[in-house]
């Protein structure tokens, strides 16, 4: 996982770390965004219609699977029933062979407030900028009304659910996928829970403990696997496939992709979450990033940030 040379980038990358640490605070040897979370082991296991899309070598064989389920914010004790807690993330990575992987970083709205970095590094400083008792219009109130899918993307409704098991996870930005013919498609991923869409009305979230998500996925594993399937929805020609904000109409075909099966919890989570640092961009063959420019900054964003991590 190289960092890019471009200068520009490792500013930015640089200034995004820096302003989520303003927001929440630093938490050395823990993320800045999407600091709570927990760790799991499995499988995935194919579908037939997924070599079809691409080429990679997890798209024929089954692979093992590290999986790691969180809370969005940089607060490392953030409740699960906290509304800023969502949305809520997973990142998935398929274990190749010896140091080789390749991951899906997703989470649980559909879509992303900006479409570039410095957006949305220009949305986290309104954020900083506006705390409590700052007159109207307060900096996050200009910045939604200037833009529109920022707006949206805020006001999407996020509920928490039963268990991060039972809530579908999206990978937002496009990818390119080969298949061993040549041929080209767009998708993004979903990642849709086998048990079925369940969330919890405002009321029985109040209701819950602090760690209630954590603490549920850990009796659910020791009871059966976990079980979500990861579908692409594929773009048809025409469709933007370089732009987070801009979603794709609901017809677009979703191609079954396979079945992660989660089956145990891993044994050292602290440590783990520590070492394990996800890649947004695939590098396997037959899985190629789309132009989207978050994927080259989130790329460098979360190798710069996992160094540090690693090295407190
Ligand atoms: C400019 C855009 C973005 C920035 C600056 C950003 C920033 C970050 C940072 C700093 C981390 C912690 C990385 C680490 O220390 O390992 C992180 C993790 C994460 N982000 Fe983003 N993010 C962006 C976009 C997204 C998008 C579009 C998604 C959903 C598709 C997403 C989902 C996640 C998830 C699930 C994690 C936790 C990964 C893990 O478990 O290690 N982020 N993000």
């Amino acid at each position: 996982m190289p960092l890019p040379s471009d200068e520009k980038i490792l500013a930015l990358s640089n200034d995004l770390i820096a302003q989520f640490q303003q927001i929440f605070g630093a938490y050395p040897g823990v993320r800045p965004a999407h600091a709570k979370g927990v760790m799991l082991t499995g499988t995935f296991t194919p579908t037939a219609a997924a070599a079809g899309l691409s080429k990679a070598p997890h798209f024929a064989a089954e692979t093992p699977v590290t999986a790691r389920f969180s809370n969005s914010t940089g607060l490392p004790l953030i409740p699960d029933n906290d509304p800023n807690s969502n949305p809520k993330g997973l990142a998935v990575r398929f274990n190749l062979g010896e140091h080789v992987h390749t991951d899906i970083v997703a989470h649980s709205t559909d879509g992303f407030p900006t479409r570039t970095g410095q957006e949305f590094l220009d949305f986290l400083r309104a954020v900083a900028a506006s705390a409590p008792g700052t007159p109207s219009p307060t900096p996050i109130e200009q910045f939604l009304g200037g833009h529109p899918a920022a707006l949206a993307f805020v006001q999407a409704p996020k509920p928490f659910p039963v268990s991060f098991g039972t809530d579908t996870y999206f990978g937002v930005t496009a990818m390119q996928f080969t298949n061993a013919d040549g041929k080209i498609q767009f998708g993004r991923y979903r990642i849709l829970p086998v048990a079925g869409n369940e969330y919890l009305d405002d009321e029985a979230a109040k209701a819950k403990g602090a760690d209630y998500l954590v603490d549920e996925i850990g009796t659910r594993v020791a009871s059966g696997p976990v079980t979500l399937k990861v579908y692409a929805q594929l773009a048809a020609a025409g469709d933007v496939v370089d732009d987070a904000t801009i979603h794709w109409p609901e017809d677009r075909e979703l191609r079954e992709l396979g079945t992660i099966s989660l089956t145990a919890m891993v044994a050292d989570t602290p440590g783990e979450q520590k070492h394990i640092i996800f890649d947004p961009i695939p590098r396997v063959e037959g899985i190629e990033p789309s132009e989207d420019p978050l994927l080259e900054l989130r790329a460098a964003v979360y190798l710069i940030s996992g160094r540090k991590r690693r090295s407190a």
